[in-house]
């Protein structure tokens, strides 16, 4: 309907034009809860701040790859509210990034996240905040999962309850030798909440998702590539003698899907997101608004022109 609304206002607009308005349109649907579903995004926001510590830092590049840093060490990066709040500011801003193409997720100081601050989840453990902070950390962690940047999870030290959920919101996964993925929820009475069951299901299948919940299974490196939660094991640059850090690990292996012009990068992602979340028709629609919109552009002219040979 929203939709109908956007073609109406721009009744004489060509077909480029539309295949815009819709792209926006789906971006702006990026969100699992809005008003419609009870969602008041302002009051959570409002009582997520009162459990400030820790920040979600955002670095750029120009390389096209940004890190997002977990940034709480003195709580193994545990999720303050206020940390919540930053995730989804830091997604808007990459959200409106036209030259990036990749993102690395890692925690600070050598670990990546132990969850939500157990201090915050203790002071709203009501019923109602915990539905409403569950549906504030599903809309970012889709949002981010949703970026038009490829993404990848560097998961160093241990990623336990909403620390591993968040590996989940990431395209790929990889792991330092030593390093541990843990969904820890059963152990806390909990299931994910964050969208990282749904996510873990479709990662591995429903058996191993199962196995991974219902055990609160410790998943290391050699777990994960076996299960395919897992894409990639860096060398822990401590113990081994000459091994690069684990960033640059990180940013050498994601620089072979980042490799090229931005907006096919982008692209990229696009119609493999569309092919994830969408029933086939829309998906094939949504495919071909998207090789719209690299057709004809200068990546693919300067291609033709170069009379580029694929061997
Ligand atoms: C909805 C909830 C669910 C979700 O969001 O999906 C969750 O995420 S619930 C949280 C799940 N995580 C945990 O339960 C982690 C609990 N912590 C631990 O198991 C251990 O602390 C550790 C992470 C394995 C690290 O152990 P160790 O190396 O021995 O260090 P310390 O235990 O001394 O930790 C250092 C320091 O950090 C504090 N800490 C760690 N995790 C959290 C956390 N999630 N929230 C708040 N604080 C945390 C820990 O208390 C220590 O602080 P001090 O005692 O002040 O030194």
């Amino acid at each position: 309907m929203v939709l109908c609304a956007l073609r109406q206002q721009v009744p004489r607009c060509s077909s480029h034009c539309r295949t815009w308005a819709r792209l926006l349109q789906r971006q702006r649907s990026s969100c699992v809860y809005s008003s419609i579903h009870g969602f008041n995004q302002d009051e959570i926001k409002e009582k997520l701040q009162a459990f400030h510590g820790g920040s979600i830092d955002l670095l750029k590049q120009d390389s096209g790859i940004a890190v997002l840093t977990i940034n709480n060490p003195s709580r193994m990066n545990a999720f303050s509210g206020s940390m919540m709040i930053d995730l989804e500011e830091r997604v808007s801003q990459l959200e409106n990034w036209p030259e990036g193409k990749g993102l690395i997720v890692q925690g600070a100081a050598e670990t990546f996240c132990s969850g939500s601050d157990l201090n915050a989840v203790r002071a709203i453990s009501n019923q109602q905040d915990g539905m409403k902070m569950c549906m504030f950390m599903q809309n970012a962690l889709t949002r981010l999962l949703r970026l038009p940047l490829i993404s990848v999870a560097l998961v160093e030290g241990r990623a336990l309850g909403g620390g591993a959920e968040l590996t989940t919101a990431c395209d790929f996964r990889l792991m330092e030798a030593g390093s541990v993925i843990q969904f820890v929820h059963k152990h806390m009475g909990l299931v994910p909440g964050w969208g990282g069951a749904g996510r873990l299901v479709h990662l591995v299948g429903s058996q191993n998702a199962l196995k991974l919940l219902g055990g609160a299974v410790k998943v290391d490196p050699e777990l994960g590539v076996n299960i395919g939660l897992v894409d990639g094991v860096l060398e822990g640059h401590q113990k081994t003698e000459g091994a690069a850090p684990l960033l640059q690990q990180a940013e050498n292996w994601l620089s072979r899907y980042t490799k090229g012009p931005a907006p096919v990068i982008q692209a990229v992602k696009k119609v493999v997101l569309s092919g994830r979340e969408l029933p086939l028709p829309e998906a094939l629609r949504t495919e071909k608004d998207i090789f719209g919109t690299v057709w004809g552009a200068p990546a693919n002219l300067e291609a033709l022109a170069s009379k580029s040979k694929h061997k």
